[in-house]
């Protein structure tokens, strides 16, 4: 499908709702790039990966009413399970010859708690506008361990997309088609909040802020080690977003009561997107760009001007090669831990059946 003298696409696939063919859009980002890619290009083939199949059926009878002609298939996938990535997987190799875009999108941040006392001392700082960009020094959230053994945080926001990348590589990875994948990392990942001997954050409270800046770190490591099999990987940033992920921070209540202050700020830092359809737009933009042209160092952020106007700005990230290069091995590690682990299990199960 020509979409523009630089861009030819086939199918998209979104995780947690656009992947192509993969990754998440029932709700949110996903469902509003959903939309915008459809309006870009009717013709795209969707499929969209979700845990609950109920949301995605209803994301994909909201995107055929105004898409009526749109192809949208769906794919079951809880990411943050090791068993359902490797079905789902299994699943998109039978369905589809190829990927083009694999969108990253799923992610979660449970049980988040502001710290009030460092809010209003940010307000009165210097600091307060990288505070409203970043959320630097005010959220934490309590993680849990999940039944493959794996911090829940780190198993959706990261681990799950690597394994689905690893086991898509015969469909990422062609020597005569360029493929892509495009984490939905944050403004929040911060280098201070992961550690390499502790990827998983099992220890800190900032399990989101570090899942993040290891997506950051991995999509560098991915361009290194792919590109010259033609698969690229992209970073963006969608801003500040209001989407259920932000409702579970404070409830939707309050932030409709506040929603002219949040306009206000807006003026000042342009990362207050608010609206999924603006928080969309990196993920758009980067849907247009010849990927031989985007930087592997930069994370796109998605941002909205005071009168309104969308746009897409290249920011480089705070990460280099060596680090990089050692959390891809320990992935990679973790990685056959796991298969290791599945297998076994999975072994006991069938001779207890026996
Ligand atoms: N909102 C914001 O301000 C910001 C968001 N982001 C990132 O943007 C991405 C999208 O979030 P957003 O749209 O805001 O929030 P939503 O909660 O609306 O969307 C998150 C999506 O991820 C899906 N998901 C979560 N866990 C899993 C899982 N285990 N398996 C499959 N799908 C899963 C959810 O599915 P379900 O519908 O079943 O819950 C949902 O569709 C996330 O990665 C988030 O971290 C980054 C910066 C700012
Ligand atoms: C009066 C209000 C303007 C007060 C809002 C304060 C905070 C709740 C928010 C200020 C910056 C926000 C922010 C996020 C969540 C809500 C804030 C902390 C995110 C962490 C949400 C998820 C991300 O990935 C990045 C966001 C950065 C900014």
């Amino acid at each position: 499908i020509p979409i523009n003298n630089n861009t030819f696409l086939g199918e998209v696939c979104l995780h947690a709702c656009v992947y192509l063919p993969s990754v998440t859009l029932c709700s949110g980002i996903g469902l509003a790039l959903c939309e915008r890619l459809l309006t870009e290009e009717s013709q795209l083939r969707l499929c969209l990966a979700c845990r609950n199949l109920q949301r995605a059926e209803a994301a994909r009878a909201s995107l055929l009413t105004s898409h009526a002609d749109a192809s949208v298939d769906l794919l079951h996938l809880d990411v943050g399970s090791v068993q359902s990535v490797l079905a789902a997987a299994q699943e998109v190799k039978a369905r589809y010859g190829r990927i083009d875009f694999l969108y990253l999108n799923a992610g979660i941040m449970p049980n988040p708690q502001v710290n009030v006392k460092a809010f209003f001392k940010g307000l009165f700082s210097w600091n307060v506008i990288n505070m409203f960009a970043t959320a630097e020094g005010l959220l934490t959230q309590q993680d849990l361990v999940n039944s493959d053994g794996l911090q829940e945080v780190f198993a959706t926001n990261l681990f799950g997309h690597f394994l689905l990348i690893r086991e898509l590589e015969p469909l990422l990875c062609k020597t005569d088609h360029v493929s892509r994948v495009v984490w939905t990392s944050s403004s929040n990942a911060r280098r201070s909040a992961f550690s390499m001997e502790d990827m998983e954050h099992r220890n800190g409270t900032e399990p989101y802020s570090s899942s993040k800046y290891a997506s950051d770190l991995l999509s560098l490591a991915l361009n290194r080690h792919k590109n010259s099999q033609g698969l690229f990987s992209s970073v963006i940033c969608p801003g500040l977003v209001m989407t259920n992920l932000t409702y579970g921070i404070l409830p939707s209540g309050f932030w409709t009561l506040i929603m002219p202050i949040m306009w206000l700020i807006r003026i000042f830092t342009n990362t207050f997107t608010l609206t999924p359809y603006n928080g969309a737009e990196a993920l758009h933009w980067l849907f247009l760009q010849k990927p031989e042209s985007l930087d592997p160092r930069a994370k796109y952020h998605s941002l909205t001007s005071g009168l309104g106007t969308n746009y897409t700005q290249p920011r480089q990230m705070d990460i280099d090669e060596g680090t990089s290069e050692v959390l891809y091995s320990k992935l990679l590690e973790l990685e056959k831990v796991v298969r290791r682990t599945l297998s076994e299990s999975n072994a006991d199960k069938e001779s207890d059946g026996q």
